[in-house]
C-alpha cells in the first residue's frame, strides 16, 4: 500500500519521529507559500536578499505562533496551598500577538489581579499564561477573557481581574492610520464584579 512508516497506526512507528516528520512537511509547505506570496506581490524570490526569506518567516512563525503548542490551562502548573486571601497583582507583563483579521502584530501589557481562596500560582506562570494565550491569531478581547477564565478555572479564586493594553499595527500602519491609539480591555470575575472598591484598588495598583 506504500504505507507511511510513521503513521501512528503502524505498531512500529516512532511517534516522536512521526510528529517531527510532519513538522518538516509543514515547514516546507509554509516556505513554499511564502515564496509564492513574494512572487505575487511583484518581487523576485530568487534575488539575494529574499532567497532565505521564506525560511526566516517560517522560523518567525514558529516563535510568534508558539502558543498553539501549549494548552494554556496547563500553564499555571502546580499550584500551592497558601492562606493568603488578599489581592495579588502581577502587572506590566509585555505581550506580542497577531491580530486574526490582518495577521498584523499588536502588543502591549497585561495586568492580572486575583484573590486566592486557598491556592496560589507561581508568579512566573502568570507570564507563561500570557505567552500561551497571546502567541496565536487573536483579538485583544479574547486574550483578556481567556486569561481571566483560566485563572477562575484552575485556581477557583474569590475573583480575578485582567486589564490588557494594546497597540494594533493594523490600525497604525494601514487602514485608519492612527498611531498611538491604545485599546484597553478588561475582564472581571467573581468578587471584582460586585465590589467597586476592589476594582478601584486593582486599578490604582496597576497605575
Ligand atoms: N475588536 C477588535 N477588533 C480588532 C482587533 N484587531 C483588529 N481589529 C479590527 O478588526 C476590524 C476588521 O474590520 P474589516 O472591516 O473586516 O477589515 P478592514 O477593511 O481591513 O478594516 P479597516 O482596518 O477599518 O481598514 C478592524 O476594524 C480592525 O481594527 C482586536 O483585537 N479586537
Ligand atoms: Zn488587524
Amino acid at each position: 500500500m506504500g504505507a507511511n512508516p510513521f503513521e501512528p497506526t503502524n505498531p512500529n512507528a516512532d511517534v516522536k519521529h512521526y510528529i517531527n516528520s510532519r513538522a518538516n512537511e509543514n515547514a516546507e509547505l509554509i516556505e513554499g507559500h511564502i515564496r509564492e506570496i513574494l512572487r505575487l506581490i511583484g518581487e523576485d524570490p530568487d534575488r539575494e536578499g529574499l532567497v532565505e526569506t521564506p525560511k526566516r518567516v517560517r522560523k518567525m512563525y514558529e516563535e510568534i505562533f508558539a502558543g498553539y503548542e501549549v494548552d494554556p490551562r496547563e500553564v499555571l502548573g502546580v499550584t500551592f496551598d497558601e492562606r493568603h486571601e488578599e489581592l495579588v497583582v502581577v502587572k506590566n507583563i509585555v505581550y506580542y500577538s497577531q491580530c486574526e483579521h490582518h495577521m498584523a502584530p499588536f502588543f502591549g501589557e497585561v495586568h492580572i489581579g486575583y484573590i486566592p481562596s486557598g491556592r496560589i500560582a507561581g508568579l512566573s506562570k502568570f507570564a507563561r499564561l500570557v505567552e500561551a494565550v497571546a502567541r496565536r491569531l487573536q483579538v485583544q478581547e479574547r486574550i483578556t477573557s481567556q486569561i481571566a477564565d483560566i485563572f477562575e478555572e484552575v485556581l477557583q479564586p474569590h475573583g480575578t481581574m485582567v486589564v490588557v493594553e494594546g497597540e494594533h499595527l493594523c490600525m497604525c500602519a494601514r487602514g485608519v492610520k492612527k498611531p498611538g491609539a491604545k485599546t484597553v480591555t478588561s475582564a472581571v470575575r467573581g468578587r471584582f464584579r460586585t465590589d467597586a472598591a476592589l476594582r478601584a484598588e486593582f486599578l490604582s495598583l496597576i497605575r
